[in-house]
């Protein structure tokens, strides 16, 4: 694994709401601080916890899109994400860094970013109902919505997916992801 490389990969971690994403991002982190979190800006109350993210309003987001200010941007569950020009930055002398994206938008991230390694998590429906029910984020409509994109397909054409059951212990996924990371030199 190179220290530092002048533009380190991207990592997309993706997946079905619930089935981990925020949480194995920032067990990755904290294990490895080489592996660099971006922060996504969101049209989502920054009291909705979860990601540590920038909460904007939906005039402001527009305003910061049409400046700008977003690598990629893009509506999902009536909100607007967008990932700040920043991770170009951020790319410098990390191992690598994690973004959650969605599965979408994984064409547009490969033009991109060149670079960019999927990380795409699964979970058993049960355990993503339950999950998300038990992290209390979403109302019951929302949660059912989310649920129903779970088994989104991932475009064609990726040059590298990881796919990993996060259905177990989030330690066992950590693990297992950076067992897999591995061999190709991240
Ligand atoms: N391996 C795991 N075992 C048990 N609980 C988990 C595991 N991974 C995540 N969780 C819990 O499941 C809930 C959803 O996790 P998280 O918010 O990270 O998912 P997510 O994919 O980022 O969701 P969203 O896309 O909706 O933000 C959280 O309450 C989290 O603590
Ligand atoms: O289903 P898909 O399109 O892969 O992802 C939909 C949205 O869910 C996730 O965000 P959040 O953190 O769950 O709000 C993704 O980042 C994307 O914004």
């Amino acid at each position: 694994m190179s220290e530092g490389p002048i533009k380190a990969p991207v990592i997309a971690v993706v997946g079905p709401s619930g089935v981990g994403k925020d949480s194995v991002m920032a067990a990755l982190a904290a294990r490895d601080p080489r592996l660099r979190l971006q922060r996504r800006v969101i049209t989502r109350p920054e009291e909705a916890g979860g990601e540590v993210f920038t909460g904007v309003t939906p005039e402001t987001f527009a305003r910061m899109a049409a400046a700008g200010a977003f690598a990629l941007h893009w509506q999902a569950h009536g909100l607007s994400y967008g990932i700040p020009v920043e991770i170009y930055d951020l790319r410098r002398g990390a191992r690598a860094v994690l973004v959650n994206l969605s599965r979408a938008v994984l064409g547009v991230a490969q033009g991109l970013f060149g670079d960019l390694i999927v990380l795409s998590l699964t979970a058993d429906s049960d355990v993503l109902a339950d999950r998300l029910a038990g992290r209390g984020r979403e109302d019951a409509g929302d949660r059912a919505r989310r649920l129903q994109r779970a088994s989104a397909p991932l475009p064609e054409g990726l040059r590298r997916v990881i796919e990993v059951d996060n259905s177990g212990p989030l330690a066992t996924t950590v693990e297992t992801v950076l067992t897999r990371l591995q061999p190709e030199s991240v």
